[in-house]
């Protein structure tokens, strides 16, 4: 597979080595300073794997519209109508969005959808996700895809960090993100029941899964037709 990488941060460089390691070309490293030079690119690009800064969508999404490559984004930090225009690309390319290519987030997603309307009346819930200090969007993309999980039709309202007279607790999830050292991405929800409660948590000890993810996504996309998948489709349909 020929495959342009966007961003070449922690993840985008990690991207390029495993992805050579896989026997895919990668054809291109781009950013926002030199993505003027795909249009002269000789390659046919078969994938666009992007993890890299929300701004870069500007030009990504015509780029794939033009060229037609899938497109596997696991920029987080995006506003609705960046999440929207994403969607969107399900009738012209094959298109995945996660927040967080790890198969253990996707299980943990199943789990929760499942376990949550047993939980509603009498257990509270709260989510503390923790990153590396160099994160720069909070809280995580995941903790976000987390709590829509759990809360689809907006039930519960969703509160960030605590300070101050606040008051008794409301239906509402609390989200909590800490910032520190190299934390490759944990993230736990906790259910506080009455004289008993419980947590599941999930740790990444590097982004090697997250990238192992992605490059899984690619390659299961160029076995799909035009659309848009997400981790689920993997867990079932691979
Ligand atoms: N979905 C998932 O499984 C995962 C998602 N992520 C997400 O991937 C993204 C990248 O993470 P990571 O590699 O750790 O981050 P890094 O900060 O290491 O890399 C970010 C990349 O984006 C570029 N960039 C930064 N600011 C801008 C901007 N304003 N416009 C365009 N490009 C910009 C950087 O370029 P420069 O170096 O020139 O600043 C760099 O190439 C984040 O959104 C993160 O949350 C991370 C891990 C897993
Ligand atoms: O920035 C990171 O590092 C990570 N970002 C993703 C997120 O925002 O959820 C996924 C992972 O936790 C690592």
């Amino acid at each position: 597979m020929n495959i342009v990488v966007v961003g070449f941060g922690k993840m985008g460089q990690l991207v390029k080595k495993t992805a050579e390691e896989h026997g895919h070309q990668v054809v291109m490293v781009v950013d926002i300073t030199n993505c003027q030079d795909l249009d002269a690119l000789q390659e046919k690009v078969d994938c666009v794997i992007d993890f890299s800064h929300p701004d870069n969508l500007s030009w990504m999404i015509p780029y794939v519209k033009k060229s037609g490559a899938a497109l596997v984004c696991g920029t987080t930090g995006l506003n609705d109508l960046q999440r929207k225009q994403i969607e969107d690309l399900k009738d012209s390319n094959r298109v995945i969005y996660s927040a967080n290519y790890s198969f253990g987030i996707a299980v943990f997603k199943e789990v929760l959808s499942l376990i949550t309307p047993m939980l509603e009346d009498g257990f509270d819930i709260e989510v503390i996700e923790k990153h590396h200090n160099q994160k720069q969007d909070a809280p995580s993309g995941t903790a976000k895809l987390l709590v829509e999980t759990m809360n689809p039709d907006h039930e519960y309202k969703e509160v960030h960090g605590r300070n101050g007279m606040v008051g008794k607790r409301q239906k509402e999830i609390g989200i909590h993100a800490v910032r520190g050292g190299t934390v490759a991405g944990e993230h736990t929800v906790m259910f506080l029941g009455d004289d008993e409660s419980f947590e599941i948590t999930h740790t990444a000890t590097s982004r090697q899964i997250f990238v192992n993810g992605a490059i899984r996504a690619a390659e299961f996309l160029m076995k799909q037709e035009n659309g848009s998948y997400t981790m689920k489709d993997l867990l079932f349909k691979n």
